[in-house]
């Protein structure tokens, strides 16, 4: 049986044979079977616009195109710069990969374009990829996620489109807006349009996009339960099935699917905040929080994944999601749920915290003056991403100490540090803080002369067996101190070199274990 989907209640598999769900998976539903599936005939997809040529868009329908020569892949774009980048040497996404694929298919079946209203026109199905932001002002401010570019996106797409559109909602969500999303379109439209609206979050991670989207653990796919709503999702599982197994494109209701993106990314953060929480202990207590968490991730039901304590966790979803995750349970007046969920971004930010006053109390609690380096800006290594980067919040806490602050990082922009760093807009306060914050040209300039070097991103090129921390702590003022916020760095052999070695999860300098017990 081809294209089968069931929709008998909960998710399933879409399958190409007649086998039945593997039920052994963990988490799959044990109800469903392929051989009770319906066969829905559903159109194949030809073209697709995607709106939103950003670190999600971007890289997975550039994949998308590479897997199916046969669609016409269209991804659109507000900003001219940054489809100006796409169709460029110089991508405006930096992830190992990327630019062989879009090489290969760019011009071909994959084309980058402002042209928003011809894509939607021409497109049989659209991806909407555009920004979900934390909202800064109004309703929920601080908390809700800000839906005006989903909106927006919605509308363009009611007004242009002149044929039946398959809308897929890639952009991170709050549960049921695809009901907001129907109603804007079909109020919005020409007569007689019919628009089928599915949940396709995305779960890839920045750094790691190719090989994600190229071998994903699951593709989801949501809609509603109706004929055109299953036969959507059928075409949309075509396209993936080009590259993923049939098996591991599950279909579920709309809701479901929205919320486990939510979910997912909850969950991840939550194991961050609780491994980060144990290193606080083990920092009082002597224990090793490396230990710790392969101890603890040996028991196959925990596993050694997202189990790495470091400076906090950042990134654009993480704390966006989690908040939006808290709001949508404010809103269905479970106040205890939204306090448990609070706390995972609470505890990320008294991790931050925690981490920078520890440097300062290295210094008898005073850094003014003092040279402190940092060695990474981005949020993870492997991207030049910089949201929520916890080196922001280290630079911003060091530079209210009265700190010098020189950075370097091997893939982030000098103009982008200077937009985190200063709020363009509310205060312009670059001279300000260029008075205390330099760019070095490498990890060596950042150190020289430096009271202080912190590992702020887990670059491989800062790790000791790649730097000369020898040739760094000659030129360093003494004692010289390294923090280790990412734990990349072999603590007893930077002791050895002279170093006051910090580590995350180590025991802090108070503590005094008799040698002979470590
Ligand atoms: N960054 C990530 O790794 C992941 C992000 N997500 C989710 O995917 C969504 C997109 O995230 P990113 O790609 O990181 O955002 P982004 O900010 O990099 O890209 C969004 C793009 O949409 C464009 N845009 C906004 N409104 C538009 C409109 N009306 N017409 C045309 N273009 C428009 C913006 O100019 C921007 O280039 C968010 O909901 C995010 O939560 C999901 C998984 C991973
Ligand atoms: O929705 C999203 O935006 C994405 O968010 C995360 O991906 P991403 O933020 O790109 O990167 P992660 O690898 O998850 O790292 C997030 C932050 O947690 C930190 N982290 C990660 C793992 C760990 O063990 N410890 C830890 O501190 C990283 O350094 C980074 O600052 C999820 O991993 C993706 O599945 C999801 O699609």
């Amino acid at each position: 049986m081809k294209n089968a989907v069931n929709y008998s209640g909960t998710s399933t598999c879409i399958g190409n044979t007649d086998a039945s769900i593997d039920t052994s998976r963990g988490n799959s539903p044990s109800t469903t079977r392929t051989s009770e599936a319906l066969a829905i005939p559903h159109i194949k997809v030809k073209k697709i616009c995607c709106i939103g040529a950003g670190y999600v868009g971007g890289p997975t329908c550039t994949i998308i195109a590479a897997k199916n020569p046969d669609i016409i892949v269209t991804i659109v774009d507000i900003n001219q710069a940054r489809i100006d980048a796409w169709n460029s040497d110089n991508l405006p996404i930096s992830e190992p990969g990327l630019d062989e694929v879009v090489k290969s298919c760019r011009g071909r079946n994959l084309f980058f374009s402002t042209d928003v209203d011809k894509a939607i026109h021409d497109a049989d199905l659209i991806f909407v990829s555009v920004n979900t932001p934390t909202k800064t002002k109004g309703m929920g401010a601080g908390y809700a996620a800000d839906l005006g570019y989903v909106e927006s996106a919605t509308r363009r797409i009611a007004q242009i489109a002149r044929s039946d559109k398959i809308v897929v909602e890639k952009s991170t969500v709050p549960c049921r807006t695809a009901q907001n999303m129907r109603y804007i379109l079909e109020a919005n439209s020409k007569a007689g349009i019919r628009f089928d609206i599915l949940s396709n979050p995305e779960f890839l991670a920045e750094g790691t996009a190719v090989s994600d989207l190229m071998n994903p653990d699951r593709v989801l796919i949501g809609s509603l339960k109706t004929e055109s709503g299953r036969a959507a999702a059928a075409s949309l599982a075509d396209v993936y099935a080009s590259w993923v197994a049939r098996d591991q494109i599950i279909t579920m209701n709309l809701w479901s699917s929205e919320l486990s993106k939510l979910a997912a990314n909850a969950l991840l953060a939550q194991r961050i905040s609780s491994i980060n929480a144990l290193s606080a202990i083990c920092e009082a207590t002597g224990a090793d929080i490396e230990e710790v968490s392969y101890a603890c991730g040996l028991d196959t039901r925990i596993g050694p994944k997202f189990l790495k304590a470091s400076v906090g966790f950042g990134g654009s979803c993480f704390q966006k999601d989690i908040l939006n995750l808290v709001y949508l349970s404010e809103s269905l007046h479970l106040p205890e749920v939204a306090a448990y969920w609070k706390q995972v971004v609470d505890m990320n930010e008294y991790q931050k915290r925690r981490f920078s006053n520890r440097v300062i109390s290295s210094f008898f609690n005073t850094i003014y003056g003092k040279k402190i380096a940092i060695l990474g800006f981005a949020f993870k290594k492997d991207t030049s991403d910089t949201r929520e980067s916890p080196a922001i919040t280290l630079v911003n806490h060091f530079r209210t100490e009265g700190a010098q602050i020189a950075i370097y990082d091997p893939k982030v922009q000098e103009s982008q540090i200077w937009i985190d760093l200063t709020e363009p807009g509310v205060m312009d306060d670059l001279t300000e803080v260029q008075k205390q914050v330099s760019i070095a040209k490498d990890a060596y300039a950042a150190c020289d002369d430096a009271d202080a070097v912190i590992i702020c991103t887990e670059w491989d090129e800062f790790r000791d067996t790649v730097l000369d921390y020898k040739l760094i702590y000659d030129h360093m003022k003494k004692p010289a101190f390294v923090f280790d916020g990412r734990l990349i760095l072999n603590k007893t052999r930077l002791e050895d070199m002279g170093f006051q070695v910090g580590t995350i999860g180590r025991a802090t300098s108070g503590f005094t274990v008799p040698k002979d017990w470590e």
